[in-house]
């Protein structure tokens, strides 16, 4: 039985202190549900936020990762620094981070190794573009990206690892890929996952779906059989739709 996790990506949202606001509205959504609740907060929030979050039921996590542990690497952050303020969670491969700072899929690799390697959960994105989506190309994509992200992580640090299909065309645009669309994708990627590993670990990965996910749509996309949670941008931003989220 896999656990359901929803995860507030608030990407470049909240000043710190709106940051420490707003978590002190919403750090008792852990409570009492089966649910994982993560937020993924802006750098500069964690520190503040983790000590807010003591002794509740709800999980950290960054919105990127370096992958060096130090060094020349003006304006990045590394496993080390996030390491030490506690974070669960980094989310890697973002296809905000792909298209406008020049993720790949091997500096996905690379951070995904690096997370690993430092006691820090990668969920990792992937998800195609519309134009990829019309031309069929949808599943070779993201086939790619997940063979790619994967490739040197040992089985044994699978059950670490959160995947998040997110279909770029329903990013922050209110279209969400039908609950069946979705549905499919994700249980495409369980395949790729029991080629390259097994069906134990196929069927033990949490795989996310994200784009435009709201309290309305929540019910039906987590009521799929392959779903196992939502990572979440714009929803995530406001406490009484987060609220309505984790309980869909
Ligand atoms: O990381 C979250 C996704 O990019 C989805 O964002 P959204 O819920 O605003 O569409």
């Amino acid at each position: 039985m896999r656990r359901p996790i929803i995860a507030g990506n608030w990407k470049m949202n909240k000043t710190l202190s709106q940051s420490v606001d707003f978590i002190k509205e919403i750090k008792h959504l852990g409570d009492n549900t089966d649910v994982e609740v993560v937020v993924c907060v802006p750098f500069i929030s964690l520190d503040r936020v983790k000590k807010e979050l003591e002794g509740t039921n709800v999980k950290l996590g960054s919105q990127n990762i370096h992958w060096e542990e130090s060094g020349a690497y003006t304006g990045e952050v590394s496993p080390l620094m996030l390491k030490e303020i506690g974070i669960d969670y980094a989310i890697i491969g973002h296809s905000e981070r792909r298209q406008y700072f020049n993720e790949t899929d091997e500096t996905v690799n690379k951070k995904v190794k690096t997370s690993l390697n430092h006691g820090i959960n990668p969920i990792i994105c992937v998800g195609e573009t519309l134009e990829e989506r019309e031309e069929n190309k949808a599943q070779d994509k993201v086939k790619t990206q997940v063979i790619k992200a994967l490739k040197g992580v040992e089985e044994n640090q699978m059950k670490d690892i959160v995947l998040a299909y997110e279909p770029i065309w329903a990013i922050g645009t209110g279209k969400t890929a039908s609950s069946e669309d979705a549905n499919e994708m994700i249980s495409f990627i369980r395949n790729i996952i029991e080629d390259i590993y097994n069906e134990e670990i196929s069927e033990e990965i949490r795989i996310q779906y994200g784009g435009s996910v709201k309290p309305a749509n929540v019910t039906e996309i987590m009521n799929q059989p392959d779903i196992d949670g939502a990572l979440v941008g714009g929803a995530s931003l406001k406490k009484d739709d987060f609220t309505d989220l984790v309980r869909f």
